[in-house]
Protein backbone atom coordinates (compact mmCIF):
# COMPACT_ATOMS: atom_id res chain seq x y z
CA UNK A 1 0.00 0.00 0.00
CA UNK A 2 1.07 3.55 -1.18
CA UNK A 3 0.88 5.52 2.12
CA UNK A 4 2.61 7.22 5.35
CA UNK A 5 1.92 6.01 8.34
CA UNK A 6 2.15 8.52 11.34
CA UNK A 7 2.83 7.04 15.08
CA UNK A 8 1.32 9.85 17.46
CA UNK A 9 1.31 10.18 21.00
CA UNK A 10 -1.71 12.26 22.42
CA UNK A 11 -4.13 12.88 25.38
CA UNK A 12 -7.13 10.26 24.82
CA UNK A 13 -9.95 7.62 27.22
CA UNK A 14 -10.28 4.19 26.47
CA UNK A 15 -14.05 5.17 26.34
CA UNK A 16 -12.88 7.41 23.33
CA UNK A 17 -9.85 5.86 21.66
CA UNK A 18 -11.62 4.38 18.41
CA UNK A 19 -13.57 7.49 17.98
CA UNK A 20 -10.81 9.69 18.25
CA UNK A 21 -8.47 7.57 15.99
CA UNK A 22 -11.27 7.89 13.22
CA UNK A 23 -11.87 11.38 13.57
CA UNK A 24 -8.11 11.66 12.81
CA UNK A 25 -8.08 9.36 10.01
CA UNK A 26 -10.42 11.02 8.37
CA UNK A 27 -10.42 14.78 9.60
CA UNK A 28 -6.96 14.86 8.11
CA UNK A 29 -8.13 13.17 5.02
CA UNK A 30 -11.57 13.01 2.94
CA UNK A 31 -12.93 14.50 6.66
CA UNK A 32 -16.86 12.86 6.56
CA UNK A 33 -17.28 9.02 5.65
CA UNK A 34 -20.31 6.76 7.01
CA UNK A 35 -23.09 9.94 5.74
CA UNK A 36 -21.68 9.67 2.47
CA UNK A 37 -23.73 8.08 -0.60
CA UNK A 38 -22.09 4.72 -1.81
CA UNK A 39 -21.25 6.52 -4.79
CA UNK A 40 -18.82 9.29 -3.65
CA UNK A 41 -17.71 6.69 -0.95
CA UNK A 42 -16.56 4.95 -3.99
CA UNK A 43 -14.55 7.72 -5.54
CA UNK A 44 -12.52 8.85 -2.18
CA UNK A 45 -12.14 5.16 -1.38
CA UNK A 46 -7.96 5.88 -2.20
CA UNK A 47 -7.93 9.06 -0.80
CA UNK A 48 -9.28 7.56 2.86
CA UNK A 49 -6.90 7.59 5.97
CA UNK A 50 -6.93 4.72 7.84
CA UNK A 51 -6.86 3.65 11.35
CA UNK A 52 -3.83 1.22 11.27
CA UNK A 53 -3.52 1.08 15.49
CA UNK A 54 -4.67 2.88 18.74
CA UNK A 55 -3.27 1.68 21.92
CA UNK A 56 -3.49 3.10 25.24
CA UNK A 57 -0.28 3.41 26.91
CA UNK A 58 -1.01 4.69 30.39
CA UNK A 59 -4.00 6.70 31.83
CA UNK A 60 -5.47 9.55 29.63
CA UNK A 61 -2.10 8.73 26.99
CA UNK A 62 -2.40 6.43 23.79
CA UNK A 63 -1.06 5.87 20.90
CA UNK A 64 -2.39 5.53 17.11
CA UNK A 65 -0.83 4.87 14.34
CA UNK A 66 -2.73 6.56 11.10
CA UNK A 67 -1.81 5.45 7.04
CA UNK A 68 -2.36 8.62 4.52
CA UNK A 69 -2.90 7.28 1.25
CA UNK A 70 -0.46 8.84 -1.54
CA UNK A 71 -2.68 9.64 -3.59
CA UNK A 72 -3.06 13.12 -0.75
CA UNK A 73 0.00 14.70 -1.28
CA UNK A 74 2.77 15.19 -3.68
CA UNK A 75 5.90 13.22 -2.64
CA UNK A 76 7.91 15.98 -0.57
CA UNK A 77 8.35 16.46 2.78
CA UNK A 78 6.68 19.45 3.55
CA UNK A 79 3.41 18.06 1.62
CA UNK A 80 3.97 14.60 4.22
CA UNK A 81 4.84 17.03 7.16
CA UNK A 82 1.52 19.43 6.46
CA UNK A 83 -0.76 16.11 5.57
CA UNK A 84 0.30 14.00 8.47
CA UNK A 85 1.15 16.73 11.16
CA UNK A 86 -0.23 20.30 9.81
CA UNK A 87 -2.72 21.67 11.47
CA UNK A 88 -2.93 18.33 14.16
CA UNK A 89 0.11 19.89 15.30
CA UNK A 90 -1.55 22.85 16.77
CA UNK A 91 -4.12 20.95 18.52
CA UNK A 92 -3.43 20.25 22.00
CA UNK A 93 -0.72 17.81 23.49
CA UNK A 94 -0.16 15.86 20.94
CA UNK A 95 3.65 14.81 19.02
CA UNK A 96 4.57 13.07 16.30
CA UNK A 97 6.50 9.97 17.28
CA UNK A 98 7.15 8.23 13.55
CA UNK A 99 6.56 8.45 10.28
CA UNK A 100 6.64 5.33 8.22
CA UNK A 101 7.10 5.64 4.45
CA UNK A 102 5.91 3.12 2.21
CA UNK A 103 9.22 1.99 -0.14
CA UNK A 104 7.71 3.63 -3.61
CA UNK A 105 7.59 6.75 -1.24
CA UNK A 106 10.90 6.88 -0.20
CA UNK A 107 12.56 6.20 -3.15
CA UNK A 108 11.47 10.05 -3.77
CA UNK A 109 14.10 10.66 -1.54
CA UNK A 110 18.29 11.20 -2.01
CA UNK A 111 19.36 9.98 1.36
CA UNK A 112 23.22 10.96 2.27
CA UNK A 113 25.39 11.69 -1.23
CA UNK A 114 28.56 10.35 0.11
CA UNK A 115 27.30 8.89 3.56
CA UNK A 116 29.05 7.69 5.30
CA UNK A 117 31.72 5.45 3.96
CA UNK A 118 31.72 8.16 1.87
CA UNK A 119 33.09 10.40 4.37
CA UNK A 120 35.39 7.75 5.31
CA UNK A 121 37.06 7.78 1.86
CA UNK A 122 37.45 11.09 2.35
CA UNK A 123 38.78 11.54 5.55
CA UNK A 124 41.05 7.72 4.87
CA UNK A 125 39.80 6.56 8.61
CA UNK A 126 38.49 3.18 8.38
CA UNK A 127 38.76 1.79 12.00
CA UNK A 128 37.78 4.04 14.21
CA UNK A 129 35.64 7.16 15.53
CA UNK A 130 36.46 10.44 13.21
CA UNK A 131 37.96 13.63 15.28
CA UNK A 132 35.96 17.20 14.36
CA UNK A 133 36.89 20.41 16.07
CA UNK A 134 34.82 23.48 15.81
CA UNK A 135 36.21 27.15 15.73
CA UNK A 136 35.36 28.80 18.43
CA UNK A 137 35.80 32.40 19.36
CA UNK A 138 35.94 33.64 15.90
CA UNK A 139 33.22 36.43 15.30
CA UNK A 140 34.47 39.65 15.60
CA UNK A 141 38.01 38.01 14.65
CA UNK A 142 40.03 38.82 11.65
CA UNK A 143 41.40 36.31 8.49
CA UNK A 144 45.03 35.69 10.39
CA UNK A 145 43.49 34.67 13.68
CA UNK A 146 40.79 32.10 11.67
CA UNK A 147 44.17 30.84 10.24
CA UNK A 148 46.02 29.95 13.30
CA UNK A 149 43.05 28.30 14.56
CA UNK A 150 43.03 26.40 11.98
CA UNK A 151 46.17 25.59 11.63
CA UNK A 152 46.06 24.46 15.32
CA UNK A 153 43.38 22.66 14.99
CA UNK A 154 44.57 20.88 12.06
CA UNK A 155 48.14 20.05 13.87
CA UNK A 156 46.42 18.68 16.26
CA UNK A 157 45.26 15.40 14.27
CA UNK A 158 41.74 16.83 13.74
CA UNK A 159 40.18 15.01 10.83
CA UNK A 160 37.30 17.71 9.88
CA UNK A 161 36.99 21.46 11.58
CA UNK A 162 34.17 22.65 11.31
CA UNK A 163 32.66 26.32 11.24
CA UNK A 164 30.82 27.58 13.96
CA UNK A 165 27.09 27.47 12.88
CA UNK A 166 27.27 31.35 14.37
CA UNK A 167 29.32 32.60 12.04
CA UNK A 168 28.03 34.23 8.80
CA UNK A 169 29.01 36.63 6.02
CA UNK A 170 31.01 39.43 7.78
CA UNK A 171 33.46 42.09 6.58
CA UNK A 172 36.46 39.75 8.19
CA UNK A 173 36.00 36.40 7.51
CA UNK A 174 33.70 36.52 4.31
CA UNK A 175 33.46 32.79 2.27
CA UNK A 176 35.43 34.13 -0.21
CA UNK A 177 38.42 34.59 2.09
CA UNK A 178 37.79 32.53 4.88
CA UNK A 179 37.87 28.82 2.18
CA UNK A 180 41.24 29.91 0.76
CA UNK A 181 42.63 31.14 4.31
CA UNK A 182 41.92 27.95 5.88
CA UNK A 183 42.80 25.62 3.10
CA UNK A 184 45.77 27.40 2.85
CA UNK A 185 46.58 26.39 6.98
CA UNK A 186 45.64 23.16 5.91
CA UNK A 187 48.33 23.07 3.17
CA UNK A 188 50.69 24.03 5.56
CA UNK A 189 49.82 21.30 8.35
CA UNK A 190 49.73 18.57 5.74
CA UNK A 191 53.16 19.78 4.94
CA UNK A 192 54.28 19.30 8.68
CA UNK A 193 52.08 16.50 9.88
CA UNK A 194 51.40 14.79 6.54
CA UNK A 195 47.97 14.08 7.63
CA UNK A 196 45.11 15.97 5.48
CA UNK A 197 42.44 18.39 7.73
CA UNK A 198 39.21 18.79 5.87
CA UNK A 199 37.52 21.91 6.45
CA UNK A 200 33.07 22.27 6.89
CA UNK A 201 32.22 25.57 5.87
CA UNK A 202 28.99 26.91 6.76
CA UNK A 203 26.65 27.66 4.07
CA UNK A 204 24.37 30.47 5.38
CA UNK A 205 22.09 33.48 3.74
CA UNK A 206 18.95 33.53 2.23
CA UNK A 207 17.08 30.74 0.93
CA UNK A 208 16.83 31.93 -2.34
CA UNK A 209 20.62 32.61 -2.16
CA UNK A 210 21.90 29.40 -0.91
CA UNK A 211 22.64 27.58 -3.94
CA UNK A 212 24.99 30.64 -5.36
CA UNK A 213 26.66 30.37 -2.27
CA UNK A 214 27.15 26.83 -2.17
CA UNK A 215 28.72 26.71 -5.69
CA UNK A 216 30.67 29.68 -4.98
CA UNK A 217 31.90 27.76 -1.83
CA UNK A 218 32.57 24.25 -4.36
CA UNK A 219 34.17 26.77 -6.33
CA UNK A 220 36.91 28.14 -3.72
CA UNK A 221 37.22 24.76 -2.41
CA UNK A 222 35.13 23.66 0.69
CA UNK A 223 35.51 20.17 1.49
CA UNK A 224 32.15 19.90 3.07
CA UNK A 225 29.10 22.06 4.13
CA UNK A 226 27.87 22.89 7.19
CA UNK A 227 24.23 23.58 7.30
CA UNK A 228 21.66 25.23 9.68
CA UNK A 229 18.83 22.47 8.50
CA UNK A 230 16.46 23.05 10.69
CA UNK A 231 16.24 27.30 10.83
CA UNK A 232 16.14 26.69 6.72
CA UNK A 233 14.03 23.39 6.24
CA UNK A 234 14.51 19.51 5.39
CA UNK A 235 12.91 20.81 2.03
CA UNK A 236 16.23 23.32 1.77
CA UNK A 237 18.39 20.62 2.61
CA UNK A 238 17.28 18.41 0.26
CA UNK A 239 17.49 20.69 -2.65
CA UNK A 240 21.23 21.73 -1.85
CA UNK A 241 21.86 17.94 -1.71
CA UNK A 242 20.11 17.27 -4.86
CA UNK A 243 22.26 19.00 -6.80
CA UNK A 244 24.43 17.55 -9.09
CA UNK A 245 26.29 20.77 -8.98
CA UNK A 246 27.17 20.75 -5.22
CA UNK A 247 29.02 17.84 -5.25
CA UNK A 248 30.25 18.02 -1.49
CA UNK A 249 28.76 16.11 1.75
CA UNK A 250 26.08 18.13 3.86
CA UNK A 251 26.60 17.99 8.03
CA UNK A 252 23.14 19.01 9.49
CA UNK A 253 23.54 21.27 12.43
CA UNK A 254 20.28 21.32 14.93
CA UNK A 255 20.50 24.61 15.99
CA UNK A 256 16.46 25.91 16.32
CA UNK A 257 15.37 22.01 16.41
CA UNK A 258 15.19 22.13 19.68
CA UNK A 259 11.76 24.50 19.26
CA UNK A 260 10.75 21.41 17.66
CA UNK A 261 11.83 17.85 19.85
CA UNK A 262 12.32 19.43 23.55
CA UNK A 263 8.65 18.97 24.64
CA UNK A 264 7.19 15.20 25.95
CA UNK A 265 3.80 16.26 24.73
CA UNK A 266 4.38 18.37 21.73
CA UNK A 267 6.51 18.59 18.37
CA UNK A 268 8.24 15.67 16.77
CA UNK A 269 10.33 12.67 18.52
CA UNK A 270 13.93 13.48 18.13
CA UNK A 271 14.80 10.29 16.39
CA UNK A 272 12.20 11.13 13.37
CA UNK A 273 13.45 14.70 12.83
CA UNK A 274 17.50 14.40 13.47
CA UNK A 275 17.53 10.87 12.54
CA UNK A 276 15.02 9.27 10.24
CA UNK A 277 14.06 12.73 8.27
CA UNK A 278 17.24 14.53 7.99
CA UNK A 279 19.09 11.36 6.73
CA UNK A 280 16.35 10.84 4.63
CA UNK A 281 16.32 14.82 3.04
CA UNK A 282 20.32 14.27 2.29
CA UNK A 283 22.73 15.03 5.27
CA UNK A 284 25.84 12.93 5.19
CA UNK A 285 26.38 14.03 9.06
CA UNK A 286 24.00 14.78 11.51
CA UNK A 287 25.09 16.48 15.01
CA UNK A 288 22.91 16.47 18.14
CA UNK A 289 23.48 16.41 21.58
CA UNK A 290 25.43 13.82 23.69
CA UNK A 291 23.87 12.37 26.41
CA UNK A 292 26.75 13.82 28.76
CA UNK A 293 27.77 17.15 27.51
CA UNK A 294 26.98 20.79 28.46
CA UNK A 295 23.70 20.72 26.19
CA UNK A 296 22.63 16.97 27.14
CA UNK A 297 19.69 15.19 25.89
CA UNK A 298 18.09 11.63 27.14
CA UNK A 299 20.80 8.46 26.19
CA UNK A 300 17.60 7.13 24.56
CA UNK A 301 16.90 9.94 22.79
CA UNK A 302 20.68 10.08 21.28
CA UNK A 303 20.68 6.16 20.43
CA UNK A 304 17.28 6.37 18.30
CA UNK A 305 18.63 8.95 16.54
CA UNK A 306 21.92 7.14 15.70
CA UNK A 307 19.65 4.20 14.98
CA UNK A 308 17.55 5.93 12.94
CA UNK A 309 21.35 7.20 10.69
CA UNK A 310 22.87 3.47 10.58
CA UNK A 311 20.40 1.61 10.71
CA UNK A 312 20.46 -0.55 7.50
CA UNK A 313 17.99 1.19 4.68
CA UNK A 314 17.81 1.94 1.11
CA UNK A 315 19.75 4.95 1.74
CA UNK A 316 23.46 5.33 2.62
CA UNK A 317 23.95 5.75 6.36
CA UNK A 318 25.20 9.07 7.73
CA UNK A 319 27.67 9.70 10.34
CA UNK A 320 25.70 9.99 13.83
CA UNK A 321 28.15 13.27 16.14
CA UNK A 322 26.96 13.83 19.55
CA UNK A 323 28.07 17.13 20.43
CA UNK A 324 27.78 19.51 23.02
CA UNK A 325 30.65 20.11 25.89
CA UNK A 326 32.58 17.15 25.05
CA UNK A 327 35.97 16.73 26.49
CA UNK A 328 38.35 13.98 26.10
CA UNK A 329 37.34 12.19 29.51
CA UNK A 330 34.27 11.42 27.40
CA UNK A 331 35.54 9.51 24.60
CA UNK A 332 34.83 5.97 26.68
CA UNK A 333 31.41 6.54 26.88
CA UNK A 334 31.01 8.61 23.67
CA UNK A 335 33.02 5.01 21.94
CA UNK A 336 30.66 2.53 24.01
CA UNK A 337 27.12 4.20 23.24
CA UNK A 338 28.11 5.18 19.58
CA UNK A 339 30.37 2.91 18.60
CA UNK A 340 33.30 3.35 15.75
CA UNK A 341 30.77 4.14 13.35
CA UNK A 342 30.50 7.72 14.97
CA UNK A 343 32.30 11.20 15.55
CA UNK A 344 34.03 12.37 18.22
CA UNK A 345 33.13 16.48 18.17
CA UNK A 346 34.34 19.20 20.40
CA UNK A 347 34.86 23.31 20.68
CA UNK A 348 35.53 23.98 23.87
CA UNK A 349 37.12 20.94 24.32
CA UNK A 350 39.77 21.14 22.30
CA UNK A 351 40.47 25.20 22.61
CA UNK A 352 40.09 24.72 25.97
CA UNK A 353 43.24 22.35 26.59
CA UNK A 354 45.85 24.41 28.50
CA UNK A 355 48.30 23.69 25.70
CA UNK A 356 46.61 25.29 23.48
CA UNK A 357 43.98 23.87 20.37
CA UNK A 358 46.90 21.49 18.68
CA UNK A 359 47.62 19.90 22.10
CA UNK A 360 44.01 19.42 22.73
CA UNK A 361 43.32 17.67 19.23
CA UNK A 362 46.27 15.54 20.40
CA UNK A 363 44.67 14.63 23.62
CA UNK A 364 41.91 13.53 22.02
CA UNK A 365 43.43 11.51 19.64
CA UNK A 366 45.47 9.94 22.36
CA UNK A 367 41.81 9.34 24.40
CA UNK A 368 40.56 7.63 21.26
CA UNK A 369 43.35 5.17 20.69
CA UNK A 370 43.51 4.30 24.10
CA UNK A 371 39.60 3.23 23.80
CA UNK A 372 40.02 1.32 20.74
CA UNK A 373 43.33 -0.41 22.90
CA UNK A 374 40.95 -1.30 25.70
CA UNK A 375 43.66 1.07 27.98
CA UNK A 376 42.16 3.07 30.54
CA UNK A 377 42.53 6.83 29.92
CA UNK A 378 43.80 7.20 32.78
CA UNK A 379 47.38 4.18 32.63
CA UNK A 380 47.66 6.15 28.84
CA UNK A 381 48.03 9.33 30.46
CA UNK A 382 50.47 7.79 32.51
CA UNK A 383 52.27 8.21 28.64
CA UNK A 384 50.66 11.35 27.28
CA UNK A 385 50.89 14.39 28.52
CA UNK A 386 48.31 15.95 26.55
CA UNK A 387 45.79 13.80 27.82
CA UNK A 388 46.73 14.13 31.19
CA UNK A 389 46.57 17.63 31.52
CA UNK A 390 42.62 17.53 29.70
CA UNK A 391 41.61 14.44 32.78
CA UNK A 392 43.48 16.97 35.08
CA UNK A 393 41.01 19.35 33.68
CA UNK A 394 37.88 18.18 32.58
CA UNK A 395 37.95 14.87 34.39
CA UNK A 396 37.35 11.45 32.94
CA UNK A 397 37.69 7.71 33.18
C1 LIG B 1 24.01 20.75 20.28
S1 LIG B 1 25.14 20.11 19.14
C2 LIG B 1 25.99 21.54 18.59
C3 LIG B 1 27.44 21.52 18.79
C4 LIG B 1 28.05 22.86 18.47
O1 LIG B 1 27.69 23.48 17.48
C5 LIG B 1 29.04 23.45 19.30
O2 LIG B 1 29.46 24.56 19.01
C6 LIG B 1 29.56 22.74 20.49
O3 LIG B 1 30.60 23.46 21.05
P1 LIG B 1 31.28 22.92 22.38
O4 LIG B 1 32.25 24.00 22.77
O5 LIG B 1 30.21 22.74 23.40
O6 LIG B 1 31.97 21.64 22.06
MG1 LIG C 1 28.33 25.57 17.59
Amino acid sequence: MSEVQATYLLEAEQANLNKKAEAIALGLTVGSWTNLPAVEQEQLAKHKGRVVEAKMIAEGKAIITVGYPSANFSNDLPAVLTTTFGKFSLDGKVKLLDLTFSDDIKHGYPGPKFGLEGIRQLTNTYDRPLLMSIFKGVIGRDLHSLKEQMKAQALGGIDIVKDDEILFENDLTPLEKRIPVCQEALRESYEITGKRTLHAVNLTGKTMELKENAYKAVELGADLLLFNTFAYGLDVMQALAEDPNIPLPIMAHPAFSGTMISSPDYGLAPGLLLGKLARMAGADLVLFPSPYGSVAMAKEETQAIAKHLTEDDQFKKAFPVPSAGIHPGLTPKLIADFGVDSIINAGGGIHGHPGGAAAGGRAFVQAIDAVLANQPLHDAAKDYEELAKALELWGGE
